[in-house]
Formats: structure tokens, C-alpha cells, sequence
């Protein structure tokens, strides 16, 4: 089976956050199930130095404002299809904004174009590739099935994958001629939202199947607190929606192997985790404790928490714990998290930027890893957290409900099957209460702490399974 994957990011190439590590992993669990990817993202600038050895497979003298064209590209492991437009996506900054930190003005255009290319390479396929199915990500490319409706002409169904809901793509209805959408289109079945245009609105409203990142998620996302105004048309195609898990890509994270840390290390011989430690209390500023030594590696926005996590600090530290945090966003977080490693100083050490490799030394060198989000459609630290022994203390919601195992009484007297913290979400008292049980525990019961994080590491994060049910959607939506 052939599959076109239509997303504004893939890691390694570009990443501001799980979409791209997701985009970049699951086409080659895939290919173990003989389905065969192409991923078409934008050329952003840190792609160019790609084009040069790729194939040119479509031109357009004009897409949304200038040519383009599509240029086929192997690297790392992947089949890229990459969108040359540099009027659209040759420039500095991020995938979405600019290096004033404000959202591109032209987003709409550059996200709009993105999903035209995406409907024409799924409508006609590329020189020797005709997708099968096409799989479109978050709001960026929802668009992708309202092209396709726009013609008679036989076209692959479309699964649109929401890896956060949060993220809609809404624009003026004055918009709708300049990205060529038709009046037609413009209706509660079809792209409007509340007046507005949205692109993921299109994308949940056009597409034969949906998918999202986990089931706990797949649910809540049927009620108004997390369905974010899409929980009513979710809930008209409840019968088109499943959740599938995240996994994690196992060779790039595994810390038996991983170049990016100062030691190696593994279930079976954990010492190499106390080197990283001291490398991270090092780069940190932090004292050694008595307690966890716990981080947090994450955008600091209102969806995770960061604020809750704030408030407990006294306790955090008070209990013996200290936090290394590592993070970029809004910036009262960035601040408030500044101040707190100079009122912690030596217990709260803070380090505010988007930084891969000690992403990797945090996760190799702590002891447990906080994600109190309020809301987390699956989640990736947790993930990694297991993979590396760094116990996730984790709200109880989407993704982050469904991977780890709490520590309470019943799990630790059931001969211990636990592999983290839970909390309620949204609750700084509650998340406080997970902190102190994660430090007695670190404290008083050293071989069960140990027992789970060998426990942790075993735990199964790869792709294997959800890369099938990934394919078993994917038959279903051809099989109408
Ligand atoms: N400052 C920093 N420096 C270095 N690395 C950093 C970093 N901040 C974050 N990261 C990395 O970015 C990724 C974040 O992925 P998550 O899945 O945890 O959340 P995100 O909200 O971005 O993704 C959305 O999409 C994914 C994919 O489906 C869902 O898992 C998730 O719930 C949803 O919100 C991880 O690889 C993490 O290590």
C-alpha cells in the first residue's frame, strides 16, 4: 500500500514539538508492514541544502502567489516530497512564526498551499507513485480534502490525524476567494466554523476516517472540555474516529546506544545513569539532594501545566527534590521559571531555549520527569521518560492516562506493576501530592524505585503496534 503523509514538520529536519517526531517515525514502522510513505512537507529554508539532490516530480507556475514545485528527496530513512515555494517558506524563523515570535501573517496562504500540492500529488500520485490512501496532520494540512472536493476526478480517501485540537487554523470568511476555496464549500458540513474558515474543521468534516493519538484522548475529545467547539461534529462521527497510540522512534531514543549522553546505560547496569546525573547538575547549577532529582522538557504554554508546577515548588524542594527545566514559550513562564532558579537557587536550575541534545542528557540523567498537563493528546516525554528509567509523574489524562502505571497502594501490593505518578489534572495540590509521593518513595524505598525503573524500561513504547492499527484504519477507509 502507498500512503502521502501531508504535515508542516519531520524530525529530524524540522521540529518544534511530538508532530514532527511522530511524522518522522511512523513511516518507517509502516514499512514493516510493506505500506510505503512519502512525506510531503514545506522546504523551509534548513531544506534547501536537500533539494539539490532530489528529483523535480510537479511543477506550478503559480501556487498561492509564486512557483513551485515538488521535489522528491531520500534522507534518513524517508521519502520526502518536499514543497519548493520560497515565497511562502524560504525565510527565517520557525515553521510558523517569525523572528519577531508572531505568528507568519500569510500562514493561511502558506498552510492553504501546502494542501493544494498535497491534494493534486494524492489526486494524480508522482512519476512511478500513486497513493493509495492520503493521511493528513492537525490543521496545517486540514484543507487537503476540501481540494479534492472541489473536482470530479477519482481521488484516495483522506484520514486527517489531530495530534492536538487545540490548533484549529481559523481565518476570516473574507479569506475564502484568496485561498481558493469555493462559496460552496462554505457551509457547517463543509469548512465553516462559527462564521469563520477552519482548516481542521475541514479536515474533521471532509475525511473518510479520523484518527487521534490516543484513546483516553479519542474520548475526551466527544466532550466540550477538550473537544474545543469540535466536540459535536466529532460526536456526529464518533463511528469514523479511533485513537492510536503514539510510540516512540526506539533507535534514536535508547539510552544503550545514545551518542548524546555522557554515559550509556541499560536495565541491567544503571550506573551509567549517576554520570548523567552530575553532568545535569552541572549544566543546571544545582546542589546534589537527598530526593529525586526530577525535569521537565517542554513548551511552556497554558496546555501543560507549568504553572501548577510553580505553585509547588516549596514542596518539590522541601521534600529533598530538585528540577532542572528546559523550555521555550510564553514568556511569563520563561520569566517565572528564571525567578524560581534564582529563589531555589541550587534546588531550581532553568535553562530557557529548544535544545535536542540536552533533551537527551535530561532524560538519561533524572530521576523522574513531570508532564502536569491540563490536557495532552498522547504525549512524547513520557515516553522517552520510560525508555530511559526517568519515571514520568503524570497528569491523568489523554496519552500520559494510557502509558503510565501509578504507584498507589493497589499496584505496589499487587507485587508492583507500577511505572510512574499519577495526578488529576489541572489541580496544583493534587500534582503536589504526586511530587511527595514520587520523594518518599525515592527516599524510603530505594529497591522499589529501582524494581520501576527497570520496570519502566521494559515497558513496550515502540511503534509496532499502533503502526498496524495505523494500516487496519488505513484498509477500512479504502474499504469505505
Ligand atoms: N525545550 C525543548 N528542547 C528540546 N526538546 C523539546 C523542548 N520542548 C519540547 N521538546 C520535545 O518536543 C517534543 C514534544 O512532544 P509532545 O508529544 O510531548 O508534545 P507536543 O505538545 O509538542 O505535541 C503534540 O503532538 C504530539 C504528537 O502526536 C502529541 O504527543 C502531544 O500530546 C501533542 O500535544 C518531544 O520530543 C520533546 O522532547
Amino acid at each position: 500500500m502507498n500512503v502521502l503523509f501531508v504535515a508542516s514538520e519531520c524530525a529530524p529536519f524540522v521540529k518544534t514539538g511530538g508532530l514532527a517526531d511522530v511524522i518522522g517515525a511512523v513511516p518507517k514502522a509502516l514499512k514493516a508492514h510493506d505500506v510505503s510513505v512519502r512525506v510531503l512537507i514545506p522546504a523551509y529554508t534548513a531544506l534547501k541544502p536537500h533539494l539539490k539532490a532530489g528529483k523535480k516530480m510537479l511543477a506550478f507556475d503559480a501556487l498561492f502567489g509564486g512557483p513551485a514545485q515538488v521535489i522528491a528527496v531520500q534522507a534518513e530513512g524517508l521519502d520526502l516530497l518536499l514543497l519548493d515555494a520560497p515565497h511562502l517558506y524560504d525565510r527565517p524563523g520557525s515553521p510558523y512564526l517569525g523572528t519577531d515570535g508572531q505568528d507568519w501573517p500569510d500562514n493561511d496562504l502558506r498552510f492553504a498551499a501546502l494542501a493544494f500540492a498535497g491534494a493534486q500529488v494524492g489526486r494524480n500520485g508522482v512519476k512511478g507513485w500513486q497513493p493509495d490512501v492520503i493521511n493528513v496532520h492537525d490543521w496545517q494540512a486540514g484543507l487537503v480534502p476540501a481540494y479534492l472536493q472541489q473536482s470530479d476526478a477519482a481521488a484516495p480517501p483522506v484520514i486527517t490525524t489531530i495530534h492536538n485540537i487545540a490548533f484549529q487554523g481559523v481565518y476570516d470568511a473574507s479569506h475564502l476567494e484568496t485561498l481558493h476555496l469555493k462559496k460552496t464549500q462554505f457551509t457547517s458540513e463543509g469548512i465553516e466554523y462559527w462564521g469563520h474558515i477552519s482548516f481542521l474543521k475541514a479536515g474533521l468534516a471532509l475525511a473518510d476516517k479520523i484518527t487521534t493519538v490516543s484513546p483516553t484522548y479519542a474520548a475526551e475529545l466527544l466532550t466540550p472540555d477538550f473537544g474545543m467547539g469540535m466536540d459535536g461534529l466529532l460526536r456526529a462521527r464518533q463511528g469514523d474516529l479511533s485513537g492510536i497510540l503514539n510510540g516512540i522512534d526506539l533507535d534514536a531514543w535508547n539510552p544503550a546506544t545514545d551518542t548524546r549522553l555522557p554515559a550509556v546505560y541499560s536495565a541491567r547496569s544503571l550506573k551509567g545513569k549517576a554520570t548523567n546525573k552530575a553532568a545535569v547538575e552541572k549544566r543546571f547549577g544545582l546542589k546534589t539532594g537527598p530526593g529525586p532529582l526530577f525535569c521537565v522538557i517542554s513548551r511552556l504554554t497554558e496546555q501543560k501545566g507549568l504553572d501548577l508546577l510553580l505553585e509547588c515548588l516549596p514542596h518539590l524542594t522541601g521534600a529533598g527534590g530538585r528540577l532542572a527545566v528546559l523550555g521555550t514559550g510564553d514568556p511569563s513562564l520563561e520569566r517565572a521559571f528564571m525567578k524560581a532558579g534564582s529563589d531555589f537557587s541550587g534546588a531550581v536550575g532553568t535553562i530557557i531555549g529548544y535544545d535536542e541534545d540536552l533533551s537527551h542528557l535530561l532524560q538519561g540523567g533524572s530521576d523522574a520527569i513531570l508532564i502536569p498537563s491540563r490536557f495532552e493528546p498522547c504525549g512524547l516525554t513520557q515516553l522517552y521518560g520510560l525508555r530511559y528509567g526517568t519515571l514520568p509523574v503524570v497528569a491523568r489524562t489523554g496519552g500520559l492516562a494510557d502509558t503510565v502505571i501509578d504507584a498507589n497502594e493497589a499496584a505496589l501490593t499487587a507485587g508492583n506493576c507500577a511505572t510512574g505518578f499519577q495526578h488529576p489534572p489541572g489541580d496544583a495540590t493534587m500534582l503536589g501530592h504526586a511530587i511527595g509521593r514520587a520523594c518518599t518513595l525515592f527516599r524510603q524505598h530505594p529497591k522499589t524505585w529501582a524494581g520501576m525503573m527497570r520496570r519502566a524500561m521494559a515497558h513496550p513504547v515502540g511503534w509496532d503496534t499502533s503502526a498496524a492499527a495505523y494500516l487496519g484504519v488505513y484498509r477500512a477507509a479504502l474499504t469505505g
